[in-house]
Formats: structure tokens, sequence, C-alpha cells
């Protein structure tokens, strides 16, 4: 391709000889990592990259791929997904398999998807579960968060075993979603306070789901029960005030708190702001929000407005540009998808009544080419800059890094088109330059000239370890700081009159 149209990843084949062990050459390009760029060709064998650098010498059979002229980037971490969720009724429409090969058809290399654990059933048999869903299924690698539902008296053990043992080191806890997945906010100080313990971090889907819910039974009674219902019950207010909530409560807790899917500028404010503060919190837009906004509610096709459903809703056409410009100063720091799709009889179980409207939208294949399309082409963000918001910060915030997020000795590759198991698609339409042609992953070429080459099961969990020092390091001693000026003052005791409660009944 030329340089009009950029493309993520590598391109044009070289010759086509058949490389043993996965040992792939790619020629030519330049090699962008979230600090810089450098012409460098890169050696891939076993699953690892071996060398980066010009002039390499390599072992025969060697597949080569002329890379000249593009771009050669981290493969692209999600790290907000929903495969095969069981959520309102029904289950997400794309499974371990199918929400895997899409991802890596878009140049996605890794997802980091959610143990949704119901209420009254234990965290570690859903971790179990979800394990046995997935190691069989993914053709990429995944890492997996924890869904907090409830603080009960094993919670913290047993989120003590996932990180001792299991290789997690995020909890997620909701404020919307009432006897589903909300916490009151004590309970979610608890986990808070255990993740700190931990060395984990604490996620949190911020929305006031109690006011929300007392608003979305006015709209129905007041006979507004179509989809754009689900937006006038979720006002940005209700997003931004549980925003703060949350960052009040994980400062008090002293513990770093990753806002998920932040769907308002003003939310994004209020993470900025706390950074200010000197708070460790990071924010994350997803695709959908840098990319869509709320007239789709308003469309007359009810399988167009529901299929644009999701929590936070997507808000006035104002909001993409606001997010996309903390996004390239830093105030956020990590994209993802929320991919968490239905099909049109999925979502129709809402037909009636917008509150049954399963919500979610896709993105884990569309994530890449949209905001390359929407922020690189547009020159909000440097290809740098993509790479951090795509891949890097989030292997740093999840503790993968170096290992994954970059292009040097140990890590894998990158970028392509449509797969989603999905019938309906938000971004449809949009037209993106940034077309990959190949994707790496695990050292294996999964896209080839565009076609898909996965294998069911090839994917591996990678165990997230606690204590991430990007998170950690300043953490620890902001904490030492602030509790520093708070010691009890030496006084003499008072010893003047105190009233007589009794005298007074
Ligand atoms: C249930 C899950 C996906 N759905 C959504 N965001 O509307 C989430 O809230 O992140
Ligand atoms: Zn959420
Ligand atoms: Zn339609
Ligand atoms: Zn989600």
């Amino acid at each position: 391709m030329n340089d009009a149209k950029v493309q993520i990843g590598v391109n044009k084949l070289g010759h086509h000889v058949q490389s043993s062990q996965n040992r792939l050459l790619i020629k030519g390009g330049k090699v962008v990592n979230d600090d810089g760029i450098q012409e460098a060709d890169v050696y891939v064998e076993g699953g690892v990259i071996k060398q980066v650098g010009t002039g390499l010498l390599t072992p025969g059979g060697v597949r080569v791929i002329d890379a000249a002229g593009m771009l050669i980037m981290p493969g692209g971490i999600d790290p907000h997904t929903h495969m095969q969720m069981p959520f309102m009724g029904t289950h997400s429409a794309d499974d371990f398999y199918t929400g895997t090969r899409a991802a890596l058809a878009g140049g996605t290399t890794m997802i980091i998807d959610f143990v949704a654990c119901p209420r009254g059933d234990s965290l570690m048999d859903w971790y179990n579960k979800y394990r046995a869903w997935a190691d069989e299924k993914v053709c990429c690698d995944y890492g997996l968060h924890v869904i907090v539902p409830q603080w009960g008296d094993k919670t913290a053990n047993e989120m003590a075993t996932l990180v001792k043992e299991k290789g997690i080191n995020s909890f997620k806890c909701f404020m919307a979603y009432r006897n589903v997945f909300l916490l009151e906010d004590d309970e979610m100080l608890n986990v808070f306070q255990a993740c700190r313990k931990l060395g984990a971090v604490a996620q949190v889907h911020a929305e006031n789901g109690k006011i929300i819910e007392r608003k979305a039974e006015q709209l129905v009674a007041d006979g507004i029960r179509g989809p754009e219902g689900h937006s006038y019950s979720r006002p940005e207010a209700m997003e931004i005030e549980a925003t703060t909530r949350a960052l009040a409560i994980a400062d008090e807790a002293n513990c770093p708190l990753y806002v998920v899917h932040v769907m308002s500028a003003e939310a994004g404010e209020a993470i900025s702001k706390a950074r200010r503060r000197g708070q460790v919190c990071y924010g994350e837009p997803i695709a959908a929000g840098l990319a869509c906004d709320n007239s789709s509610y308003q469309h007359t096709c009810w399988r167009h407005a529901a299929g644009h459903v999701l929590s936070p809703p997507l808000r006035d056409p104002s909001t993409k540009e606001r997010l996309w410009r903390m996004l390239a100063t830093g105030e956020l720091t990590c994209t993802g998808t929320d991919h968490c799709v239905f099909k049109a009889d999925q979502k129709a179980l809402g037909k009636d009544d917008f509150r049954r409207i399963p919500n979610g939208v896709n993105g884990v294949e569309d994530r890449m080419s949209v905001l390359w399309e929407k922020g690189v082409e547009t020159g909000i963000l440097d290809p740098c800059q993509f790479v951090a918001a795509t891949s890097t910060n989030a292997a740093k915030v999840f503790n993968l890094y170096p290992q994954k997020g970059r292009i040097a000795v140990g890590s894998d590759a990158d970028i392509v088109t449509h797969h989603q198991n999905v019938d309906f698609n938000i971004f449809e339409g949009m037209v993106c330059h940034g077309i990959a042609e190949f994707v790496i992953s695990g050292g294996r070429l999964v896209v080839d000239e565009r076609q898909l080459k996965v294998t069911q099961g090839a994917g591996r969990f990678v165990p997230m370890p606690a204590f991430p020092p990007y998170v950690y390091n300043r953490l620890e001693k902001r904490e030492a700081a602030k509790s520093a000026g708070t010691v009890a003052v030496a006084r003499d005791a008072y010893d003047g009159p105190v009233i007589d409660l009794k005298a007074e009944q």
C-alpha cells in the first residue's frame, strides 16, 4: 500500500517459503513502539521476537515478509471484553472462539475478559468455569479480570487466592445493575481495601444505578419504551457523579482505580482532576464512545437504535472530540471496546421495554482500524500514542509489559478485517485507511494477506502478577506522604461538664 493509506502491521508477501517453527522475518518496515519509531527488521521464532534491527542474520527456512513502507506495531490489547457473558437472561453472542477470531482479524492479539460471577456464587468456581470455557477456545492470548458482585464473608479470601495463585490482578465493581452487580459504597470500599492489600487494580462501572432505575421507571410510565428511553434514563450526570464518588472512595482506600468505559467528557475530566491531585487512577474510553454518538437512539429502525444500547450510553456528538483530546494528553489512558454483542433476537427481549434490551455493543474487531482512522488520520494521536492507547498502556497497568505491548525481544505483533459473530455493527459504513495486512499472534501468522488463519485453542491464559510497578511504585510513596499527616494530637483530656442525655428524656 502507498503512503496515503498506512497499513498497520505488515504487508505484501515476500517469498512464499514455508517457515518451520514459525520463523518469520519482517523486512523493511518501521517499528512503532509507544516511545519511538525506528527503521528495523523483526525476526520472530518460536513465538518470541528474537531480533529487532537492520542487517539481521537469520537461519534458513524463514518466511520473509516485505514490510517496505509499512508500520509494525505491537498487537492490540483490548482490556475490556465480555465473551459468552451470562447477562440479562441470555449470553453475549460471541464466545471465546468467535470473539478472539474477530479480535485477531482486527489486529488485537490479546483480550482481557471478565469473570461474571452471579451473586451468591463463588468467585473461584466462576474463575474455573471461565478458564474451562476459554482455554479450549481462544485463538489469541487472554487474561481475566474478576467482577465482584457482592461483598460477603468469603470475598476477601477468594480475592486473595485469585491474586496469589490464579494470575488475577484486577477486580471490577459495579455501581449499576441493582441485585445483579451493584455494590453499596461501603462494599466498594471493602473491595478497594482488599485490592490495595493484594497489589491489585480496582475497576469500576461508574453509574448511579439506583437513580437511573427510578428515571427508567418514570419514562416507561410516561410511555417512552423505545431504546431512546435507555439513553434518557442514564444522563451524563449519573455517570459523572458515580465516577467522582468512586474516585473519592478509592483514594480513601489508597487503591489504584481504573474507570472502565468512560463515556462522558465530564467523567473524563473528573479522572483528569484526580490525576492532577496525584491520585493513581486511569480512564478507559472505548471505541464506541470515541466513534459513535447518541443520535443513533433516535433512529426509526428499532434494531438500529437497540443495537447501540450499552451502559453508560453513547453521548452527544461533541463528546467524541473531548474524549480524544484527553486520550492525546494522557489524561485518559487505555482504549477498550466493552465488546458484549447480542443479536437482533436477543436485543428484541426489550422490544416493548428498553430496560430489557441486553446492554452491549461490538468493537473487538473494529477498534484498531476505527481508532487509527479517527485518531491518527485526523492528527489527534501520532502512531506512538496510538500504540500506547491500544496496547502498551494496558500492558503496563495490568503488569504484562514488556512481554506484551512492545516490539522488542520477548513480545508479539499485529492487525486486520471483519469477522464478528454479530449481525449488527455500530461502525458499519465507516471508511478506514489503517487496514493491516498481516497479524502475528504468539509467533503464528494468523492473518496472511487478510486471510484469517486462526487455530481454536492456540491462545494461552496469561497470568497478570500483583503489584504492577507502573501502578504501585508511585502509589506507595504517595500513601506514605498522605498518612504522614494523619496522627493523633497530644492534648490534655477534656475535664469540663458533659450533658446527661437520660435527664433529657
Ligand atoms: C455488562 C457490561 C457490558 N454492557 C454494557 N456496557 O452495556 C458492562 O457493563 O460493562
Ligand atoms: Zn460496564
Ligand atoms: Zn435498520
Ligand atoms: Zn464491560
